[in-house]
């Protein structure tokens, strides 16, 4: 079964804990996005784990350096995944993979902006990487980018990996995500940009597992 990460990307602490409350029946991951860490911090992984100790939290560092020393205490938090950037040295995706098997938890390597992504994702699985993330980021979405071929190619390698895929998904997309091989589909804009994100998040959830 595909499990679903909401992605929380607001900045505002008190409206991320709300929104987490609101689609936490749906979802299987939490994610504290980019922006949001940077903005909040420790703390926010703290009681977001503390409120919902069910479910996994995904800490979305993006790490491009010093792996191990920047991943540690987010895992120490509560953190249950973080992401590195696959674009990182691989020492880099090594340490967050070390902090990650030290704490119980999952390194996801993030192939946003890499150019041979099966190249890095075949090299990351062979280190232990847990997730490879397949992904196209906000910015690319704006350009007209979506992450359908690049699941395709990544799932179809047969790593030995949980692939995720990121970047604009909706209810139109996601069954194709999970049908493509997608184990974690991550919605962000297309619940908490809808006028009842619950709503939204129940009919996703409906539709993952009927796919
Ligand atoms: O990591 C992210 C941006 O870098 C987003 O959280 C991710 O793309 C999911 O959000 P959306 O569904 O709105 O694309």
């Amino acid at each position: 079964m595909a499990e679903i990460q909401m992605a929380l990307d607001s900045l505002d602490f008190d409206a991320t804990m709300a929104l987490a409350e609101q689609v936490a029946p749906y979802v299987d991951i939490l994610e504290i996005g980019t922006p949001c860490i940077k903005y909040n911090g420790l703390k926010l992984v703290k009681a977001l784990k503390a409120a919902h100790p069910d479910k996994k939290i995904l800490v979305d560092l993006k790490t491009m350096d010093a792996g191990e020393y920047e991943a540690t205490p987010f895992f120490e938090a509560g953190g249950d995944i973080t992401t590195v950037l696959g674009a990182s040295d691989m020492a880099t995706m090594k340490g967050v993979i070390k902090a990650a098997n030290a704490n119980n938890g999952e390194a996801q390597i993030d192939l946003i902006g890499v150019e041979d992504k099966a190249a890095v994702a075949k090299d990351a699985a062979t280190n232990g990487a847990h997730i490879i993330g397949v992904h196209t980021g906000l910015d690319a979405q704006a350009a007209g980018q979506t992450p359908f071929e690049d699941l395709k190619t990544i799932t179809g390698l047969g790593l030995n990996v949980k692939v995720s895929v990121a970047g604009g998904i909706n209810k139109d997309t996601i069954q194709s995500c999970v049908q493509a091989g997608a184990a974690i589909v991550v919605v962000g804009a297309a619940i908490y940009g809808a006028p009842s994100p619950a709503e939204s998040a129940k009919e996703l959830r409906a539709l993952v597992d009927a796919a």
